[in-house]
């Protein structure tokens, strides 16, 4: 099975699937190696839908401005031409 490649994570395990997106499992490759979950957004299979777009917009501004213990952090938010891409401190067990 292959990974995406992330600039900046090395991605080392599928942790699950969502309606639009896969979860991986990674760490950053500077610094702390911090592990993080990787949540790729097939924006393919978003576009079909116009009711995704809107929830992952606002899924996006929510972990944007959200700091809750029991809710991840979003570190990151990046995309290119097949995905959108958001890194979050690995919480959830
Ligand atoms: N921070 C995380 N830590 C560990 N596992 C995670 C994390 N985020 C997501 N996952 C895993 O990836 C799966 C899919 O994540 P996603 O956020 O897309 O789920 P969802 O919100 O249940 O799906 P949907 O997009 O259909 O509402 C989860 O069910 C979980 O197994």
């Amino acid at each position: 099975m292959s990974f995406p490649k992330i600039e900046g994570y090395v991605v080392t395990e599928k942790l699950g699937t969502g309606s639009y997106s896969t979860v991986y499992k990674g760490y950053t490759k500077v610094g702390a190696r911090t592990v993080v979950a990787v949540k790729c957004v097939d924006k393919a299979r978003v576009k079909h839908s116009g009711s995704a777009v809107d929830n992952l917009v606002t899924e996006i501004r929510l972990l944007k401005t959200l700091t809750h213990p029991h809710i991840v952090q979003m570190r990151e938010f990046t995309w290119d031409d097949k995905c959108s891409i958001f890194c979050n401190s690995w919480l959830r067990h």
